[in-house]
């Protein structure tokens, strides 16, 4: 069976230096975080997934060329800061209507109507995730995403996404580095690592405790 996204392989370097050497199958509705040190590439890898970084390789979603079916949140994007956060899902997801999609009342409520930019930070991170949520993708990409995110907006973060997960089915791969934002989300996790990722999902099943699986494969590999 075909995966929803199949990174058959993909290669990067900077100059002479390899930065990624990695290949990577999820389903629908997987949500993956991958792990890893500052610098280890979890940014570059987004950044070739969506295109921005010239590399080598294959990367299928639902066994075709990924197109328009891999979006992403990478560092401070920017969105119209004089207009509402309505007007600019309407822009960006070019339907005159997505401001009334329920995925986006149900995240954004009042929040719709403020300018973009007279927006805090995390409110802000609530518009891109509204917009990923509303958009046609099928691979949705967030890195770092839930730095800076209160209790609150991560519990709106994680309800959002479990139900995307649930009911669109969609595949999110996830970075940060602070874990207890994600906890209950992964179905996959991942180390990147010296250019390649490892699988530590069944050390985090074992307990369902990201921060011990993530530091017993650190201690088991700095040994
Ligand atoms: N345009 C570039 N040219 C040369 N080297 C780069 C470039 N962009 C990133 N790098 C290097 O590639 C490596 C991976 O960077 P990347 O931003 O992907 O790491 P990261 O895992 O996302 O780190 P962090 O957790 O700090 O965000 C780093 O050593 C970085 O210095």
């Amino acid at each position: 069976m075909t995966s929803q996204l199949d990174v058959v392989w993909l290669r990067k370097s900077f100059g002479a230096r390899p930065i990624l050497d990695v290949a990577l199958s999820l389903d629908a509705g997987d949500f993956c975080l991958i792990l890893g040190e500052n610098g280890a590439g979890k940014s570059t890898f987004f950044r070739c997934l969506l295109e921005l970084d010239n590399h080598d390789g294959v990367v299928e979603v639902n066994g075709k060329r990924p197109r328009r079916h891999i979006l992403g949140i990478l560092d401070h994007p920017m969105l119209y800061p004089r207009w509402s956060a309505a007007a600019n899902l309407r822009y960006v997801l070019n339907d005159s209507h997505a401001d009334k999609i329920p995925v986006v009342q149900d995240l954004l409520g009042d929040l719709l109507r403020r300018p973009y930019g007279k927006m805090s930070t995390g409110q802000r991170k609530l518009v891109l995730l509204a917009t990923l949520l509303a958009s046609d993708a099928d691979v949705l990409l967030l890195d770092e995403f839930s730095n800076g995110l209160d209790q609150s907006t991560r519990s709106r973060f994680r309800e959002a996404v479990h139900r995307d997960l649930k009911e669109r089915g969609r595949t999110i791969i996830a970075t940060g580095h602070d874990l207890y934002a994600f906890e209950s989300l992964p179905t996959r996790v991942m180390v990147l690592r010296d250019t390649q990722l490892t699988d530590i999902t069944a050390d985090y099943f074992s307990d369902r405790d990201l921060t011990r699986a993530y530091a017993q494969h650190v201690a088991r590999n700095s040994a």
